[in-house]
């Protein structure tokens, strides 16, 4: 069967200008196949004695910039690119023949995060020593035969470390025993915490060695990126010695080796895309949900309409590094929206993509060359060979589809697909393979696709050791109808299992033996009862048969194998093309599925708008009517309707916004919808919005309680609660811990690009603690310039904070419908958003106890004493005047920053001189007016605040 999945990285190396040029193969040891060929690779082609045997020519022509096919690669400073096949010896068994770990490796529960559409990634790590931290990390992908190295300058609290570690998931991740023994490292600690899937394997440091991993660099990549590479890594010591331990640890423990100049390896920064921490992909539920990891109600479950697994894991990896580079972004949304607004192409391309199998895997397979001979490698092999055929003979459908096509992402993905290697390709495997040899999913008819897949010709025992074959496979038949004849077997079949060959098998439910077993002659023998109603048999015939159509099938492996191999061998030189066409595919794939998104919302989704118009970002964050796209399928599924919302905030008036609102009354779901709106949008989606622009954040943290997820209650808009809260965390001190850990990290990690999300911090702790914690944060976050969206219970954080410039105070609309007999009234959650606190009673604590059953006498007394600490509270704000001229003051800075926006605007709209036609004339008068109005509102507003 085809195999799925790969690793979380995607393979990504600008394809510009890929010219001509020659690779040097290591000449091969021992060879265990029976032909003699100077192409192979062995197992020591890392040894210096290899000697450069073949030269080989290459060429590319269509770009694909490598953030395209990444969107995790915006930082990629530049990419080693593919131009040679790769070869990887990978023998039958993985048993380590000798292993280089100096312990036993402490294995550990498999990452709730990861939903291992990734492979078997092996990570080293390595880190300086110094304040600022920097840590080098080699990752190499086994599956998809790629190497990412990274070097990163990182905080005390390791979260790009984190992040990368994440984003490919390494199954392995090697670390110099000195980091674990005698005290573990605090970066060892961290990635523990945060990775708990991950095996922290420790080794002897003498692995992490420079020279020796410049030595692998000359010898592994592709030879024209050998100085590309070796200028690219000249001054990154970290990420160099990673690679050393990575490419030993490989060698030694999973017995691989790489062939000289075969492998793709990148350098990627840890600029270029927004850093997500892991608690933050976990709590916004990016890519899997927190209660049911197989739920679909998770931000890439809901993205997730792609085709194929290529297209999958780059989806992944963008939701984990959405991308900050602006001009990809536009050219991503470019490509969609020909693809939202042209039917034709969209259902071309989806249907062109349907039949694809993981293009990636299938070629790190194809370049593998076993160690020992197996006769297991050699159907694997023809196996492959019949994946490819069927592969190949896809890609050009998707250059077909793309014919029409206008944006330059679509038409650079046309040009991959249309590159003249897959006609050679098409060509040498249609000159070796029978053209209706197919992949087939019964094991017998798989068995016969292989046996016949080599054309007949080619090889003249071949064809004699497939006529026995026939002849064979024909006694078996005969044998069977001759058994059900003489012994008046009623419901005698033969069944075919890889292991067992030609067998027998009886049903027993006929009106013959009415369920019972019955008792056969002994010439059949080896009985027993197959799932009660069927008895399993053989005879010493069928056996021989048996035998001898193995040895025939070995002979006819063997014989394909070598035909098989040497077209491998020509296919290889053509693979840079294939990865190059796996890559468009992906994009294309990743591009479908958003536009099957954005086009199948009844609401409708709107292409993003970016706010970077001018040298100086104003953080414009102005989203109309945005829904949760998590939360909207999952009510809508329901029957259910979800309120959309409006979102603004710039960076001068609005950055800090402080959300109130009582219980259930939609203030998480706004903040986790102001997120996940801003990672699709830098991902290149469409938002489900009336209309939306954002600025580009680099960074993403939130602090948000994970009791509060996805697939919790889900109720109408404007629903009314009469019974029970949400849930809460019954630990409050746990919860208070939690809390103070990740405002640390946040307060750590924040920079103006951040966006910050902080839903109800302090509720762990007794309500003056709490205020006073949440105070002293809100504070240090107000000057730090991010973009906060931060809710909380406690009012008096809006009151206090209110008149600050920068902060705005929101709250959730609720109405309180009061009984008409005395009774326990209704609270109306309108799910709104709205300027300003509350304006319902402050105490909406109480008034949601008022709607459950809670002792009235009891509610009576905590309204007195809210009451009365309220009082005590305001009075003593009151008492300094402070709070008024403050607000005076923002009313007046808040004018002049709306001046300066409207100066701006019309600076930039109106600038030109306008034209004298009569259209001109008319728009004039049309933005005039409208810009009177605004002044007026704005005048009357201020006079309002003034007056206060
Ligand atoms: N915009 C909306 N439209 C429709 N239903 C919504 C909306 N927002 C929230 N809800 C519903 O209200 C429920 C509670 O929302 P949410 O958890 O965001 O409230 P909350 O104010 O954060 O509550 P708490 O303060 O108790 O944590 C959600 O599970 C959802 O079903």
């Amino acid at each position: 069967m085809p195999r799925t999945g790969g690793t979380s990285s995607t393979v990504t190396s600008d394809i510009s200008s890929r010219s001509s040029s020659s690779s040097t193969i290591a000449k091969p040891k021992k060879r265990w196949y029976p032909r003699s060929s100077s192409k192979s690779h062995s197992k020591r082609a890392l040894s210096s004695s290899s000697t450069p045997n073949r030269v080989r020519s290459r060429s590319g022509s269509a770009t694909l910039d490598s953030r395209q096919t990444s969107g995790a690669y915006g930082a990629t400073e530049s990419r080693a690119s593919s131009s040679t096949g790769i070869s990887i010896s990978r023998p039958p068994s993985r048993v380590p023949s000798r292993s280089m770990t100096t312990s036993k490796a402490t294995t550990r529960p498999y990452s709730a995060m990861s939903n291992r559409q990734t492979a078997h990634t092996v990570c080293a790590i390595t880190e300086g020593r110094g304040v600022a931290a920097t840590v080098g990390l080699c990752f190499v992908s086994v599956d998809t035969g790629e190497c990412v190295l990274c070097e990163i300058v990182d905080s005390q609290t390791y979260i790009r470390t984190v992040h990368k570690l994440t984003v490919y998931d390494p199954v392995e991740i090697l670390i110099a025993n000195s980091a674990m023994q005698p005290v573990k490292s605090k970066l060892c600690s961290i990635i523990e915490d945060n990775l708990p899937g991950a095996k922290l394997i420790p080794i002897a440091r003498k692995y992490f060695n420079e020279a020796v991993g410049h030595d692998y660099i000359s010898q592994l990549s592709f030879p024209k990126d050998v100085e590309s590479t070796r200028v690219l890594i000249a001054s990154k010591f970290f990420p160099v010695c990673a690679l050393a331990a990575v490419m030993k640890y490989i060698e030694i423990n999973l017995n691989l080796t790489f062939a000289a100049h075969s492998l793709r390896i990148r350098y990627e920064g840890s600029e270029g895309s927004m850093l997500i921490d892991y608690s933050t992909v976990r709590s916004l539920e990016l890519i899997q949900n927190i209660v049911n990891s197989s739920s679909p109600h998770s931000l890439l479950g809901v993205l997730n309409r792609t085709n194929t697994p290529m297209g999958l894991r780059l989806l992944r990896s963008n939701i984990l590094q959405p991308l900050t580079d602006k001009a990809t972004l536009e050219s991503r949304l470019d490509a969609l929206e020909e693809m939202t607004q042209h039917e034709e192409l969209f259902f071309a391309c989806q249907s062109s993509l349907k039949p694809f199998q993981d293009l990636d895997r299938l070629l790190t397979t194809l370049i593998s060359i076993p160690t020992k001979p197996s006769i297991k490698f050699s159907e694997q092999r023809i196996n492959d060979i019949i994946l490819l055929k069927q592969s190949v003979s896809c890609i050009p459908p998707i250059a077909m589809a793309l014919s029409s096509c206008r944006s330059d992402l679509l038409l650079a993905i046309r040009e991959l697909c249309a590159h003249e290697s897959i006609e050679v390709l098409r060509k040498l495997v249609d000159d070796c393979i029978n053209e209706d040899c197919q992949w087939a999913k019964t094991p017998v008819e798989l068995r016969n696709q292989r046996c016949f897949a080599v054309k007949h010709g080619h090889n003249g025992l071949l064809d004699v050791a497939r006529r026995s074959y026939k002849e064979v496979t024909e006694d078996v038949m005969m044998l069977i109808t001759r058994l059900k004849e003489e012994y008046d077997l009623d419901g005698l079949e033969s069944r075919f299992e890889i292991a067992r060959g030609y067998y027998l098998r009886l049903s027993t439910t006929g009106p013959k033996y009415g369920g019972d077993i019955p008792i056969l002659p002994e010439i059949f023998i080896n009985q027993a009862v197959a799932k009660r109603h069927y008895l399993e048999f053989t005879t010493m015939d069928l056996m021989k048969l048996n035998a001898k159509l193995r040895d025939a099938l070995t002979e006819i492996m063997l014989m394909s194998e070598e035909t098989v191999e040497r077209l491998v061998e020509d296919v290889r030189v053509q693979i840079p093309a294939l990865y190059k066409a796996s890559e468009g595919i992906a994009m294309l794939d990743m591009l479908v599925s958003l536009a099957h998104l954005a086009t199948a919302s009844e609401k409708g989704y709107v292409r993003p708008r970016f706010d970077q118009s001018g040298p100086e970002e104003t953080g414009l964050l102005a989203i109309k009517n945005a829904r949760h796209p998590v939360k909207e399928v999952i009510m809508s599924k329901k029957g259910c309707r979800f309120v959309g919302n409006d979102v603004y905030a710039t960076k001068e008036s609005s950055r800090f916004q402080i959300i109130t609102g009582t219980n259930m009354s939609g203030k998480s779901t706004y903040l986790k919808q102001v997120s996940l709106l801003c990672i699709m949008a830098q991902i290149g989606s469409f938002v489900p919005a009336e209309h939306a622009t954002f600025p580009i954040f680099r960074a993403l943290h939130s602090r948000v309680s994970t009791d509060e997820v996805t697939d919790a209650v889900v109720s109408g808009p404007s629903s009314s609660i009469s019974t029970t809260g949400s849930g809460s965390n019954a630990n409050g001190a746990s919860t208070f811990a939690a809390d103070m850990r990740e405002a640390a990290f946040i307060l750590q990690n924040v920079t103006n690009h951040s966006l910050i999300i902080i839903d109800e911090m302090g509720r762990g702790s007794s309500v003056r603690d709490g205020l006073a914690i949440t105070l002293a944060i809100s504070e240090v976050l107000v000057d730090s310039n991010a973009t906060i969206f931060f809710s909380t219970h406690f009012l008096e954080v809006a009151e206090i904070l209110g008149p600050r410039v920068g902060v705005a105070s929101l709250h959730m609309r609720v109405d309180m419908e009061e009984a008409s007999d005395g009774g326990a009234g209704k609270l109306k959650m309108l799910y709104k958003i709205a300027d300003g606190r509350n304006t319902l009673n402050r105490h909406y604590g109480l008034k949601l106890a008022s709607v459950l059953p809670f002792p009235k006498v009891m509610l009576e007394r905590a309204t007195d004493i809210a009451e009365t600490l309220t009082a005590a509270g305001a009075a003593a704000r009151q008492a300094g005047e402070q709070t008024s001229v403050a607000r005076k003051r923002k009313a007046v800075q808040e004018v002049y920053i709306s001046l300066r926006s409207l100066y701006e605007f019309c600076a930039s709209k109106f600038g030109d001189e306008a034209g004298d036609d009569d259209e001109d004339a008319k728009a004039k008068t049309h933005n005039d007016k409208m810009i009177a109005t605004w002044l007026a509102r704005l005048q009357e507003e201020f006079v309002n605040k003034m007056s206060q």
